[in-house]
């Protein structure tokens, strides 16, 4: 069985595929470098949704048809709500959400599906949260996908009147969500938190730690996603 993971940077894919030691065995396809690692191929795909949908979908139809992948990963740091998720804890999304993916109003934000067209969630597979949540010690929760980084209070606070239970924000999720549902594949998003949702305060990144937090829950994983792959996968898919 092989999952497809997607991270933004090199070095969250390097955190990655540090969890099986050695050098990975890297593969060219068309518009993908693949650094395989155990039952991962990892990639780093670009910042933000619009390349990681690219990056993803690229490599999902590279999968010979004899190994097609069973379930795609968006995976890296991100930035936690401090009443759900602080620095150096995990995240495992329970929903993946486009958070500003829609029209502003003189009524405020209105989400794609509130003016009649496309999509803005996908659901994971719910046995699978659950065990990697229980493998690896991530909080569940919803993860934001957001193009611009969230750097006030203000914006802070209107992201969590619309999504209360809220755990994370990162910039890639949904762009990977949504090339993995149009190919039929599960997909996962597993942050490890960097930094505060919040006034920016980009010295108070600690980077290191929750890269170090990614390799650790990526070991977690990979026996938690064979398992459900063997006994789950078929009958849990929800989306
Ligand atoms: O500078 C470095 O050494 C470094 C190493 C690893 C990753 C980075 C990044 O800047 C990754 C960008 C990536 O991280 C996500 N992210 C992290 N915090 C937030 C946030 O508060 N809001 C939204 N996204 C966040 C995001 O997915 C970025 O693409 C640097």
């Amino acid at each position: 069985m092989r999952v497809l993971v997607v991270t933004a940077v090199p070095a969250e894919r390097d955190a990655v595929t540090r969890a099986f030691g050695g050098e990975p065995e890297v593969r060219e396809v068309p518009g993908a470098r693949l650094h395989r690692a155990g039952p991962f191929d990892v990639v780093a795909g670009g910042a933000g949704p619009a390349a990681a949908a690219a990056v993803t979908a690229f490599a999902l139809a590279a999968a010979p048809a004899a190994e097609p992948y069973a379930l795609v990963v968006s995976a890296g740091i991100g930035g936690g709500f401090a009443s759900a998720a602080p620095v150096g804890s995990l995240v495992v999304a329970t929903r993946i959400v486009a958070a500003d993916l829609g029209a502003e109003t003189p009524d405020g934000f209105v989400p794609v599906t509130g003016l009649g067209f496309g999509r803005d969630t996908f659901l994971p597979p719910e046995a699978l949260v659950r065990d990697v949540a229980a493998a690896t010690g991530a909080v569940p929760g919803p993860v934001l996908t957001v193009s611009t980084a969230t750097g006030s209070a203000a914006r802070t606070a209107e992201l969590l009147a619309a999504h209360p239970a809220a755990a994370a924000e990162a910039m890639e999720g949904f762009g990977v969500a949504e090339a993995a549902a149009g190919l039929g594949v599960p997909v996962l998003e597993l942050r490890a938190v960097s930094n505060t949702v919040g006034p920016r305060d980009r010295a108070a990144w600690r980077i290191g730690e929750a890269l170090a937090a990614l390799t650790e829950a990526f070991g977690k994983t990979a026996p938690v996603v064979e398992s459900w792959n063997r006994h789950d996968r078929h009958d849990r898919h929800r989306d």
